[in-house]
């Protein structure tokens, strides 16, 4: 199993809270694949952002696309629900924010997402060994998270690099996604390290023109 067609997700963290639902249409319209929803909770990550109502919101709206929520929340199960609920695609979370790290991908899984496990900078891989092959995604965090606008950590293309090799080893479909700091111009050796799935926050959203930047992102995945 090699790596999959590209998927480019804006995290609308940096889109215009004010007129998300148009904000976001904008990003899909423009050529992204999945909605990136970031949930803060002032705990877990000192900011506070989105929860379960604005997802549902979103979804009122009339955005189809997949919804990627990215959980920086402790503790993570009880909050699981609502989310799938609300209409979330995949459900993502920290190992170290969960007691019991296996329990939590099953009940996400149970609750009709996809899971997916994410590592901070400085986080080990170790727990990866085993439960990799439960996972529809592995999250690699470029940025510490909390905030957007970061500069992108390079350290990241190594442990993407390492990820992508248990994957390819074990001839497995998971998704290798990378978040914080992504850009046009450093998203090709991104992708070379073996990502496949690109959040974009601040390099989508701060644009002039969405669609410009999207295909130049495309266009450096090669
Ligand atoms: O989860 C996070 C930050 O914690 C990210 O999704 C950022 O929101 C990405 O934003 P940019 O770095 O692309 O601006």
């Amino acid at each position: 199993m090699s790596k999959q067609s590209p998927i480019i997700a804006p995290s609308i963290l940096a889109a215009d809270f004010a007129r998300l639902g148009d904000d976001t249409a904008a990003a899909l319209a423009a050529g992204a694949d999945w909605v990136h929803f970031d949930v803060m909770d002032n705990h877990y990550v000192p900011n506070l952002t989105i929860g379960p109502m604005v997802l549902s919101a979103l979804r009122k709206y009339g955005i189809a696309a997949p919804i990627d929520v990215h959980l920086m929340v402790k503790p993570v199960d009880r909050i699981v629900p609502d989310f799938a609920k609300a209409g979330a695609s995949s459900i993502s979370f920290h190992p170290e924010a969960s007691e019991h790290v296996d329990r939590t991908i099953g009940l996400i899984r149970d609750s009709g997402c996809q899971a997916g496990l994410v590592f901070n900078p400085a986080t080990s891989l170790d727990c990866l060994d085993y439960v990799l092959d439960k996972l529809d995604l592995v999250l690699i965090m470029s940025v510490n998270p909390g905030f957007g606008g970061q500069k992108f950590i390079p350290m990241a293309l190594e442990k993407l690099r390492r990820v992508r090799r248990m994957i390819d080893e074990r001839g497995l479909a998971v998704r290798l996604e990378v978040d914080g700091g992504v850009t046009a111009e450093n998203i090709g050796a991104i992708a070379a390290a073996g990502a496949d799935t690109f959040v974009a926050g601040s390099a989508i959203f701060h644009a002039a023109d969405y669609r410009a930047e999207i295909a130049a992102m495309r266009t450096a995945i090669g």
